[in-house]
């Protein structure tokens, strides 16, 4: 009968058995086309999500042969619970093909972008892909011109050719999420994180980083005046958004050469990984190492073989943008990722890494379980290490450092904080408004009209950002971001880059670090390992306060180990800025004064 819990519990293994065959068919089909866009690959994804949906479908029937919601057995009632959250899947077949045709649309779009006509160019036919050659230059160019070129024709590739996909997803996500009793997909997004007032904790957090923000910005906004002498910089405040060395400029780190504090102390990773003949199998050895040194898993046998680590050069179209995939099998796990050598990609590389030991310390968990505590957690994990092999004390360690440079050097150890926070600190803003705008589209309060014109309002706002060239509502800047047009959620990084501090203080007590956070590597520290270890095996088994209190001994979010792990650089910060004005006027959108 619907309470016989030990029939219920027979059911469970059943579902597992079943779900470890039918998600290892969906991810092989989605990894084929991933690796491989075409459009034979592309129906070959459409029919294996079509059988995973009807899977899934079939399965939430089942549940309600069950009074799952009063079982007394806690672990039961949350598998029940989340076998019951199917998401898209709840959608008739007919539009479930259509999200999923839309979907696919944006991302082939997405992938498959290239830009023409680069200044100088004698054929202005010769087109460029984002990786590496569109990233590259935003990193590197100091030529307005090339920057604005870059900006805007990746721009013109992407989200404007997206706008009525777009809407054709809010539309049938929003009425899956209504099926499954959420009043928009950005409610059922933010359900994932089981809080109370999610929205207006987010916005907590980030008042409490405003602070530290505006200063990074003032002194970057100064610099940049200097280096681009002569060209127009809105007097509202904001920076143009093509000079911050990033085509999102979400993380600043390429301006170092210009922003660090001591320009005679470099941290010149990159070069010295050039110089020592780096390969992107060395850079996953290297990562790799780092884990295992923690006492943590090494990659399965398979991992490298059936991995893709490079863009492959026989010119064949693939989703560059890195991932982690889990096919829920407890034998495969891989990473795609378009390699390239430097110290940003090095960095990529633990992130995904992260993701992957993850999904190894869970793998025995029941299906449903094995995602993080919460989005965030996933995406802390590589975060997290990263911070210790960054140190300039690690990469001493791993001769990363130049010969002549002492890692406890002051004035490189203050070169080292600003260029974790051109990445930590620059980020916070972007982090957080990427899901302030989605979540007012799935609300409704953004209209197909509005999407630009909002898009620059929080950009302006909570970013001090402005576009370099006019932008209209026929633009949709949003989808010139990978997230917006493959439909994956952003808070979880905002979560993260918050939660990776917490972590990291309490990791560098376990490991009996003393003086500075920003010092501290937790590196061959087993009992830090043991720890993240244990909160790992959890999966999403337990809400994520009790995965949090694991690694902490709290259950709340707060930005105190952030801020205290800058503080040193905030100090410097307020000297240097101290006759500039701090942030800017929120006058944005449409109306938007273009220099
Ligand atoms: O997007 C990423 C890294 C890719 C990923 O590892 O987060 C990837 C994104 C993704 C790709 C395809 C489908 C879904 C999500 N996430 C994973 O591979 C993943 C995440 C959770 C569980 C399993 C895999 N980072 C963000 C933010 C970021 C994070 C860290 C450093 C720099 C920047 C960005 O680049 O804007
Ligand atoms: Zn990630």
């Amino acid at each position: 009968d619907r309470n016989n819990i030990t029939a219920a519990k027979i059911w469970l293994e059943e579902y597992n058995t079943e779900a470890e065959k039918v998600r290892p068919e969906a991810q092989e089909a989605s990894w084929t086309w991933n690796t491989n866009i075409t459009d034979y690959n592309n129906r070959l994804k459409l029919e294996a999500e079509k059988k995973k949906s009807e899977f899934d479908k079939r399965s939430y029937n089942q549940t309600l042969n069950w009074d799952w919601k009063n079982f007394t057995e806690i672990n039961a009632k949350r598998q029940f619970y989340k076998i019951a959250d199917i998401g898209e899947s709840v959608l008739p077949t007919d539009k479930f093909q259509q999200i999923t045709k839309a979907k696919s649309n944006m991302q082939s779009v997405y992938s498959k972008a290239r830009v023409c006509n680069k200044p100088g160019d004698q054929d202005p036919s010769k087109c460029y892909p984002l990786n590496p050659t569109l990233e590259n230059i935003m990193a590197k160019s100091t030529d307005w011109k090339e920057l604005a070129w870059a900006w805007e024709g990746w721009r013109n590739e992407t989200g404007r050719k997206m706008p009525d996909d777009y809407e054709k997803f809010v539309e049938l996500a929003n009425e899956a999420a209504g099926m499954n009793g959420y009043t928009d997909n950005g409610d059922y997004w933010r359900s994932w994180y089981e809080t109370e007032n999610f929205e207006k904790q987010m916005e907590e957090l980030f008042i409490g980083l405003k602070d530290l923000y505006k200063l990074l910005h003032a002194y970057a906004r100064k610099k940049l005046k200097e280096r681009f002498v002569g060209h127009p910089f809105p007097d509202s405040g904001q920076i143009p958004a093509h000079l911050l060395g990033n085509m999102w400029a979400q993380s600043w780190g390429n301006l170092f050469t210009l922003l660090a504090p001591y320009p005679g102390k470099p941290l010149d990773v990159t070069e010295m990984m050039r110089e020592q003949n780096y390969t992107t199998r060395k850079m996953f050895d290297l990562s790799e190492k780092f884990f295992t040194d923690l006492g943590l898993d090494p990659m399965p046998p398979k991992f490298y073989n059936d991995s893709m680590l490079d863009k492959p050069e026989d010119g064949r179209d693939v989703v560059c943008h890195a991932s982690a995939w889990d096919f829920y099998n407890r034998k495969d796990f891989r990473i795609k990722q378009c390699t390239q050598v430097t110290m940003d990609w090095l960095i990529t590389t633990h992130h995904e890494m992260g993701h992957v030991q993850y999904f190894l310390q869970y793998k025995d968990q029941p299906v449903v379980f094995r995602r993080g505590a919460n989005p965030g957690f996933h995406e802390a994990i590589g975060d997290v290490l990263a911070l210790s092999v960054s140190t300039p004390k690690h990469l001493k360690k791993i001769n990363l450092l130049r010969p002549n440079q002492n890692p406890d050097d002051e004035e490189l150890q203050l070169n080292f904080l600003m260029n974790q926070a051109l990445k930590k600190i620059a980020f916070i803003p972007f982090g957080y408004l990427i899901d302030q705008w989605r979540w007012k589209v799935f609300k409704g309060e953004t209209k197909k009209d509005e999407y630009n014109e909002d898009w620059w309002n929080l950009r302006c706002k909570h970013q001090g950002v402005s576009p370099p060239v006019q932008r209209f509502n026929t633009d949709f800047d949003a989808g010139s971001k990978f997230h917006v047009p493959n439909n994956t959620p952003y808070i979880r990084y905002f979560v993260s880059y918050v939660i990776q501090f917490q972590f990291h203080k309490a990791l560098c007590k376990e490991a009996g670090h003393n003086g500075p956070l920003h010092k501290c590597d937790i590196d061959q520290s087993t009992e830090a390992g043991n720890k993240l270890a244990a909160m790992m095996k959890l999966g999403s088994s337990k809400e994520w306060p009790d995965a949090m209190e694991a690694i902490t001994g709290q259950r709340k979010m707060n930005v105190s180990d952030l801020i205290e792990y800058f503080a040193p650089l905030e100090d410097w910060l307020k000297k240097e800025v101290k006759n500039e004005t701090l942030g800017w006027d929120d006058q944005c959108g449409r109306n938007f004064t273009i220099p």
